[in-house]
């Protein structure tokens, strides 16, 4: 790794540190790079000093050494407090800015781009996470580096305190001094290999440990009796963890003799022959003691120059943010791109749209022409993988069609600002996701962007019939939906199906105007689907509304069914136009009542589809 190249670019990230903090940092870390040499000057002083008091008699010839040397204890006091404290504020602004960038890029980006493994890789080694077995990220290199040039300064000026009384001294105390810190540089990166490894085993037995601890593994584990094969795996990581530590323990302490004996054999011949002439009276007593001290600060400096590792990892988390910046080049500014419109429901065309997921053999969506009309209640169904979760996606902007377009009032959806269009859209998909947060926070993440208004969170909830839940928990909306807070809860899966309901019914209130909602019954019983679909019928004209739904008795009362197969849409109409031209739809309608007439639940009326979607046979799909 060439370090000049990249060193500008690991200083440069030190800005975001603040002008004040950089400013006291560099000076506090010089003043710590420079105070041996300058202990050592103030100690010959202060030897010259008291020679002179003793000589002359008089105490106050030793005032002026004794207040250099004062100020020398003084200065490596106050940098010993300093230091810590403006290390730890500027790591905190410099790496909070670095994950700010990284996390700006990483979220405005496709998902396409998102998912492939050179950019996760690239955005892992961006992050450079401790809990993830990284030992050091961006401002850790930043700040050795700065760390390292003050101590240039400091081992230049402990040379010529020594050189300044004995010219060929430097050179004799300098190779020895070199040849321990590569010594313990390498000791140091050998350290952190043997520690990136034994990190890695500590990942693998914290899944473990969290395991154990989880509700849901932990059912498992109890279930099929997995605890002894637990503990058992748990041990063998913890032994490979400790035993390349042990390892490296023990080769350290065998060869602990070596730098030792690099500084008897670089000090001691310098030091008699100085002692020598000094007791030859060719030397000063004060210079003398200025030299062995100034001997002893070239060590210092040298041992304390922070390990090149760090520096190393600095510059790696500074390529892989460049990596992450070419990978997610983020799309074109959003005042360059059309506005989405707003207030009312969009009217969007899917045009021969052709999509693959990054990676993937198989073209899931193969020349999808499909309306939303403004206002409708549009529902899509289809066997088990047949991409109906694809199609929102693409709708979502999260990924870009290969071929074709999708059209939003007639603006191509790719022209159109991402964040803006996203905004008229509430979705809610089939992994929803459980927050651990308050209902109320749940709720208000439908628009994060927003200030919360209890009014709209209520109006919500009433629509998705989620009211009577909230009067059950405990502190109401405030109550935490995790039941390892203080006052929290669980919520069975239909009850949280309702809160991620709430959350795009409440984005709703608050100016969406085109709610998707993938799968939003599957936690339901049959009764409060129907429950659910009427209410969705409301929201009609007011928006539009797309449902994806297994349950075909359920959406059958659509304003439109489209069913996909085979990548693209094979049939669309009402349910009586579909039953009518008795082809798939009407199959796997058949299908169903015939499942539900055999006895395996729901009504008797026929209307009811009992059909869970979970099994390909029991579904749409195992109908065709
Ligand atoms: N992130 C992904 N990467 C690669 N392939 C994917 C990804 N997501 C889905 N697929 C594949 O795309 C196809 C369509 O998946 P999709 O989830 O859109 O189907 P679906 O109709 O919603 O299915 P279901 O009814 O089971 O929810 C499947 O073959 C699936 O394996």
């Amino acid at each position: 790794m060439r370090l000049h190249r990249h060193a500008p670019q690991l200083l440069r990230a030190l800005r975001a540190a603040g002008g004040w903090t950089l400013t006291a940092l560099t000076a506090v870390l010089l003043a710590e790079a420079l105070l041996p040499a300058a202990h050592a000057a103030a100690l010959g002083l202060l030897v010259e000093g008291v020679q002179e008091a003793a000589h002359t008699r008089r105490p106050g010839a030793v005032t002026g050494s004794l207040l250099v040397f004062g100020a020398v204890v003084l200065t490596a006091e106050i940098t010993a407090s300093a230091a810590p404290a403006l290390t730890l504020l500027a790591t905190g602004r410099v790496d909070g800015a670095h994950r700010r960038a990284v996390l700006a890029l990483t979220t405005s980006c496709d998902l396409a781009v998102l998912n492939t493994p050179a950019a996760r890789a690239a955005i892992r080694d961006a992050l450079a996470d401790r809990s993830k077995g990284y030992d050091c990220g961006l401002s850790d290199g930043a700040l050795a580096l700065l760390r390292s040039l003050a101590s240039v300064a400091g081992l230049l000026a402990a040379l010529a305190v020594i050189g300044l009384h004995v010219w060929w001294l430097p050179a004799v105390v300098l190779l020895p001094a070199c040849a321990v810190r590569m010594l313990r540089s390498r000791r140091d990166s050998a350290l952190m290999d043997d520690w990136r490894s034994a990190t890695q085993e500590e990942l693998a037995l914290d899944v473990w440990r969290r395991a154990n601890l989880s509700a849901v593994e932990g059912q498992d584990i109890r279930v099929f009796g997995l605890a002894d094969w637990m503990v058992a795996r748990m041990r063998g990581h913890l032994r490979d963890a400790n035993k390349r530590l042990w390892d490296h323990v023990d080769r350290q302490i065998r060869s602990a003799w070596r730098p030792a004996a690099l500084v008897a054999a670089g000090l001691l011949p310098a030091f008699v022959t100085v002692s020598a002439d000094a007791a030859a009276g060719h030397t000063p007593a004060a210079a003398a003691v200025a030299v062995f001290a100034g001997s002893w600060a070239v060590f210092q400096v040298l041992s304390a120059q922070t390990n090149s590792y760090l520096i190393a990892g600095g510059v790696r988390v500074v390529l892989a943010t460049r990596e992450v910046h070419r990978l997610l080049t983020p799309t074109p500014a959003g005042a360059e791109r059309a506005d989405a419109g707003r207030g009312q429901p969009p009217h969007v065309v899917f045009e021969q749209v052709r999509f693959r997921y990054p990676g993937a053999g198989r073209t899931v969506l193969d020349g999808v022409d499909l309306e939303i009309r403004p206002g409708e209640l549009l529902a899509v169904v289809g066997a088990n993988g047949a991409g109906k979760t694809t199609l929102i996606t693409l709708l979502c902007g999260l990924y870009q069609p290969a071929q074709g377009r999708l059209l939003v009032d007639g603006v191509d959806l790719a022209a159109i600002d991402a964040r803006k269009w996203r905004e008229r859209l509430c979705v809610v998909f089939q992994d929803f996701v459980r927050y651990p947060l308050t209902l109320a926070e749940n709720i208000g993440l439908g628009r994060g962007d927003m200030v919360p208004e209890p009014t709209a969170l209520r109006r919500a909830a009433v629509r998705s019939g989620l009211s009577t839940t909230v009067e059950k928990l405990p502190h109401g909306w405030d109550t935490p939906l995790n039941p390892s807070r203080t006052g929290g809860t669980e919520l069975s899966g239909g009850q949280w199906q309702r809160v991620a309901l709430t959350r795009a019914l409440y984005a709703l209130e608050r100016g969406a105007t085109l709610l998707v909602l993938d799968e939003p019954a599957a936690h339901l019983d049959v009764a409060a689907e129907h429950a659910l679909f009427d209410r969705l019928a409301e929201c009609r004209g007011e928006a539009g509304v797309v449902v994806i739904s297994h349950r075909l008795s359920t959406v059958r009362r659509a304003d439109r069914i489209v069913v996909l197969g085979g990548g693209r849409v094979v049939e669309e109409g009402t349910h009586r136009d579909l039953i009518a031209r008795a082809g798939r739809y009407a199959r796997m309608f058949a299908a169903q009542a015939e499942r539900f007439r055999a006895g395996e639940g729901g009504p008797a009326d026929g209307r009811e589809g009992p059909v869970r979607h979970t099994s390909g046979s029991g579904g749409a799909g195992g109908a065709r």
